[in-house]
């Protein structure tokens, strides 16, 4: 890499971080946008480090108090995000000592900051000097990663695995493959992956290939033909919990982009219905091409789930997925951007929500029939005792049990993120009288 190359991509990184951190934008935007003009190899950098960075935030931001006597304002503020993408590298990264300097400092020239050089050098080789890395405060919420609200939380709803939850947040997810067995059988398509990639077959998720390390899933063989599709194991479990049989209407809720109505069309193709709901008309395009890769056939609705006179055609489904809109807090290790993103009052106004399209939603099913109710949250607000309040509220809803242990006080299955490698994910399965 070049002295020039490396300090425009840790500019483009700077900014990229302010517009997520600062003016609050996700992550599936914001990079892209910075990443366009790069070769491949920079744009795994710039995603590498600003996750990093949103990882480790609270920590760098501890040792940027320390070191920046005041904090910097207006258009300068992007320079203190250039100084924890420099601390990140000096503290967690494999890049070189003098690059991470030398670079970061050269940046400053890019974020049209020349003056603050001298400081950004100044306060990079003090971190270096004073093994700045090493030091670490007697606070388990800095050191977690997580914000204070979710990390209070996590500890009050999780005391025992807190430090399990933390580490998998931490972690890189493998990459997980959903064999479309419309196509091909599992067995079929492992051979056909090379060996190079170490991938090996789930042991119970019966169309799951798992990859450990990170690879271009679009040069895997067959990724054109829709011999696969990439969906991590928990949100396998949908399709199977969801149990779709022959002739049956079945209701996809909030299926955007598509990849457990996918898997249901995999499990289940003579349907006599198979509706996906959106109310997200771009991202229901993405569900439109998913379809067509993998060869199913969906009928796609734009509309609110809540709104159902604006939408439904007035037959009544025999199953419903309904996979909330949620606050995406299991899978914070795919999307560190998350946690900065949500803010404690966020997670009321979710309950509300989940709760009115979970009463719309039982308006709609016929009597007899299934509503499985998914999230990857690992909030019980959204979660069980959702689900709870809603069975104690609902005479004609019972709980058919995914787990042996579930009650209708505790209902559901809470995976937590990092558990069988798989995200944090929430399943219940509801039946109406
Ligand atoms: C967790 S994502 C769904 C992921 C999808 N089921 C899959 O497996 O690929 C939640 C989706 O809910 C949609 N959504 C949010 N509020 C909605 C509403 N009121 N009615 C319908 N869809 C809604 C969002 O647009 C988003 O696509």
């Amino acid at each position: 890499m070049s002295n020039h190359s490396g300090a425009k991509l840790r500019a483009a990184t700077a900014k990229a971080l302010f517009d997520i951190l600062e003016s609050g934008k996700s992550s599936r935007d914001v990079l892209p946008k910075y990443q366009a003009q790069l070769k491949d190899k920079d744009k795994a950098w710039l995603q590498e480090m600003s996750f990093g960075v949103l990882r480790h935030l609270p920590l760098l931001q501890y040792w940027l108090r320390d070191m920046l006597q005041k904090p910097l304002k207006g258009n300068q503020k992007i320079i203190e995000h250039l100084i924890l993408l420099g601390f990140y590298q000096l503290a967690f990264s494999r890049v070189s000592a003098h690059a991470a300097v030398a670079e970061t400092v050269a940046a400053c020239n890019a974020l049209n900051a020349p003056g603050l050089k001298g400081l950004v050098n100044a306060v990079l080789r003090n971190f270096q000097r004073q093994d700045k890395h090493l030091q670490k405060p007697d606070d388990p919420q800095i050191n977690s990663g997580l914000p204070k609200w979710l990390y209070k939380r996590l500890l009050t709803n999780y005391p025992e695995q807190i430090d399990a939850i933390v580490e998998s947040m931490h972690t890189r997810a493998p990459v997980w493959l959903r064999v479309n067995r419309q196509k091909i059988a599992r067995d079929a398509y492992f051979d056909m992956l090379p060996s190079s990639i170490n991938a090996h077959k789930h042991a119970t998720l019966e169309d799951a290939i798992i990859i450990p390390k990170s690879v271009d899933v679009v040069s895997l063989p067959g990724f054109t033909d829709g011999l696969f599709a990439v969906q991590d194991g928990a949100a396998q479990l949908a399709a199977s919990l969801l149990s779709p049989q022959e002739n049956e209407r079945i209701l996809d809720c909030c299926a955007a982009p598509g990849g457990k109505t996918c898997h249901i069309l995999e499990l289940q193709p003579s349907l006599s219905a198979c509706i996906a709901l959106d109310i997200d008309k771009a991202r229901l395009e993405r569900v439109e091409e998913n379809l067509l890769r993998l060869n199913h056939n969906a009928t796609l609705v734009a509309g609110d789930a809540v709104e159902v006179d604006t939408w439904w055609d007035g037959k009544p489904f025999d199953r419903i997925l309904l996979d909330a809109p949620c606050s995406a807090t299991g899978v914070i290790r795919r999307h560190p951007d998350i946690k900065w993103l949500r803010k404690s009052k966020d997670i009321e106004e979710l309950v509300a929500i989940q709760q009115d399209i979970l009463s719309a939603m039982w308006k709609i099913l016929k009597p007899g029939g299934t509503l499985l109710y998914a999230t990857c949250s690992i909030l019980p607000e959204e979660n069980s005792q959702q689900i709870a309040k809603f069975l104690a509220r609902t005479p004609s809803a019972s709980l058919l049990p995914v787990t042996k242990t579930e009650t209708t006080d505790n209902p559901g299955r809470q995976i937590l993120p990092g558990e069988d490698q798989m995200d944090g994910f929430y399943y219940a399965r509801l039946l109406k009288s």
